[in-house]
């Protein structure tokens, strides 16, 4: 990324609470010169510009971490290019991250960034979220999720994965008082509802963001 790009994160990370290493920041920099790469053959991203990739992908998916610590267990479910979880990774090492997408093109492009970046405890896997619960029943302290679906769909797939006790946070932008409504009968039928919500703006850009927290009724 461009020197301005890099300051953006930097900056955009500081003021979530997130003082990155020099170490972080060339990680964070290796994966998003890999995302670029990949992204010239396949389509992981409409963002492509160093400051966008900065601000929209890397800093908006630490902004998770307003809500998720380590240790612990953690599945991302529809991860795409690997957000939020291969930048959460990065900075909170000790979280062990299941990443999940539908998509094998974009679980092989997240099997390469691990490899860069040599992640450990970081495994991607091409698989629907529906048919996590054989293998992953109760498993997952943090069940989360960015750019993926409404609310109930979301909640539906993540319950049975859930360990007792584990939250579920859903990664949204504007709008999201008027789907949190629209989704409590749904939330109530499934057996969950809203924790909590953090309302906030993005460092860097100042859109509108939201972590929902869900958990077992
Ligand atoms: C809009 S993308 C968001 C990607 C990423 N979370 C982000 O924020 O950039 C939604 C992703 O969900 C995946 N997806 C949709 N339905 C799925 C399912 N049932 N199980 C796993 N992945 C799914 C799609 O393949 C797609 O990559």
């Amino acid at each position: 990324m461009n020197q301005r790009a890099k300051d953006l994160l930097k900056k955009g990370a500081s003021e979530l609470g997130l003082e990155l290493t020099p170490a972080q920041l060339n990680a964070l920099d290796l994966f998003a010169e890999e995302l670029k790469k990949w992204n010239r053959k396949i389509n992981l991203t409409a963002i492509t510009d160093d400051e966008g990739i900065a601000v929209k992908h890397l800093v908006d998916s630490l902004s998770l971490l307003k809500a998720v610590h380590g240790p612990g267990r953690m599945l991302d479910i529809g991860s795409g290019g690997g957000f939020p979880g291969i930048p959460v990774k990065v900075v909170q090492p000790d979280l062990e991250i299941v990443s999940v997408d539908a998509v094998v093109k974009k679980i092989s492009f997240q099997k390469q960034a691990v490899r860069l970046l040599n992640l450990v405890g970081f495994d991607a896997l091409h698989v629907r979220a529906e048919t996590l619960a054989a293998q992953y029943a109760g498993h997952f302290d943090w069940v989360v999720s960015r750019a993926f679906s409404d609310i109930p769909s979301f909640v539906a797939m993540a319950l049975p994965v859930l360990k007792d006790g584990g939250r579920i946070v859903a990664m949204k932008g504007k709008s999201v008082a008027e789907e949190v409504t629209a989704a409590e009968a749904e939330l109530e039928k499934l057996g969950a509802r809203v924790e909590c919500r953090h309302d906030f703006t993005l460092p860097g850009s100042g859109d509108a963001r939201s972590l929902v927290i869900l958990v077992k009724k």
